[in-house]
């Protein structure tokens, strides 16, 4: 059996193409002729599209659930049997700890663990904190070729504030004739007879900074999907948005109008040429990509944002050419771009490289800081550069889970 390696990656390489070389050209490692397997969100992403289309599941999880109605963490553990299953020689394992908790961390790295016995496993990471244990040989990229990876020093590492500009006013003021933003008084969810939610009570005000927290499958999608998204499970339960109780005839429209939501999934299947400016315009629309035509009081702003992000002279560059970490910029840009009450950041941080995480999280705090909007973000664990003020956190147990401040 060939060794075990990593490859250190950040957010500006070409991952697909890394991965198409490894698998396809064996021009990066020396697998031709052996059987390989992707574990990835690339691999999660193709099944959970067949299943949209065809209406069918290859991959079964232990709730039997098809993929797209699975926690993040219920689909990665079912991945990993499913690809078990085919007996590869090799698996490359791709952002292998991404949207999991501390305990299915953990139990992801043991089963890694054990298979390496008989499996050669390749590790692509952008994270140097999470390459596995059993691997002791880390490359990175050189101009497309494997090199030794090399520690980063203190030059390599940035330190410094990148976006000291201020942000931009608001648009329209935000409105505070509400108080609170959001409210559940003791809600609870069950999915075909299984409790998911049990009687959470929660509350956040103007300008608050919450961080949401539980583990995989708590139920944190769940709760946020009865702010954002339209949840038929949120009519019939005491849930006040903006001081409007939900199910009293307000429209999805005049919902989204209030919140600004970014996820790391946003993205699934976009595949239009949009330039930078156009997709953070596109945010007073609502929409992902630009398809009105905006005002110049909305161009005015949205230049202000893209001088913040030091984007001014990219401007009209494609959205897709961006590394990931500088897309994800240009979502937030978008997402406050109309200076909601309520920013939402779904599992925000997935993906991100070492440097990209920082930027990211700069950016946060300086909307926390400099902003009325209230954000919340939600996420299995605590990032060490974001600073939320609050943190609200599920609590899973056979009833449900319950919700606590902590
Ligand atoms: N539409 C649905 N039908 C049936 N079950 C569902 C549906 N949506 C979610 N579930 C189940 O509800 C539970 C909670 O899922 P949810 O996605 O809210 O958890 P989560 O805390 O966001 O997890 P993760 O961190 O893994 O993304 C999971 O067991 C999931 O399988």
């Amino acid at each position: 059996m060939n060794t075990h390696f990593a490859i250190y990656i950040s957010n500006k390489d070409d991952k697909p193409q890394l991965i198409e070389h490894i698998m396809f050209k064996n021009s990066i490692a020396n697998v031709s002729n052996l059987k390989g397997e992707l574990f990835s969100e690339i691999t999660l992403n193709k099944f959970i599209e067949e299943e949209i289309i065809h209406g069918h599941f290859n991959v079964t999880t232990t709730t039997s659930n098809s993929l797209l109605h699975s926690s993040e963490g219920e689909r990665k553990q079912a991945l990993l049997q499913h690809i078990i299953s085919k007996k590869p020689d090799y698996i490359i394992v791709d952002n292998v700890f991404g949207n999991l908790d501390v305990a299915k961390q953990a139990a992801i790295e043991k089963e890694l663990t054990r298979l390496s016995n008989s499996v050669q496993i390749i590790q692509i990471t952008n994270r140097v904190a999470e390459i596995l244990p059993f691997i002791t040989t880390i490359y990175q990229l050189h101009e497309g070729n494997l090199v030794a990876f090399k520690p980063f020093t203190a030059s390599t590492k940035n330190e410094t504030l990148q976006f000291v500009e201020a942000l931009p006013k608001a648009y329209y003021p935000v409105s505070k004739n509400f108080n609170p933003l959001v409210k559940f008084d003791k809600v609870s969810v069950s999915y075909n007879n299984r409790p998911i939610l049990n009687n959470i009570s929660w509350e956040i005000n103007h300008g608050e900074f919450w961080q949401l927290i539980g583990a995989n499958g708590s139920g944190k999608s769940t709760l946020l999907s009865m702010i954002y998204g339209d949840n038929p499970k949120a009519f019939g339960q005491n849930i006040t948005l903006f001081g409007v109780k939900k199910g009293s005839g307000e429209s999805v429209w005049d919902l989204k109008r209030k919140i600004g939501y970014f996820s790391s999934e946003m993205l699934r299947g976009f595949k239009r040429l949009d330039s930078i400016a156009n997709m953070i315009v596109s945010g007073f629309f609502d929409s992902v990509g630009l398809y009105k035509e905006p005002t110049n009081e909305q161009i005015k702003i949205t230049e202000q944002w893209l001088r913040v992000l030091k984007m001014y002279d990219n401007r009209k560059e494609n959205f897709l050419d961006l590394s990931k970490g500088h897309q994800r910029l240009v979502l937030i840009a978008r997402a406050m771009v109309k200076h909601p009450p309520l920013l939402i950041l779904d599992e925000p941080t997935n993906g991100l490289d070492d440097f990209d995480i920082k930027l990211f999280s700069e950016l946060i705090n300086k909307i926390a800081k400099e902003t009325d909007t209230a954000i919340l973000y939600v996420s299995h664990r605590k990032e060490a550069g974001l600073n939320p003020e609050f943190v609200y956190e599920l609590v899973q147990n056979d009833f449900g889970s319950e919700g606590r401040k902590l």
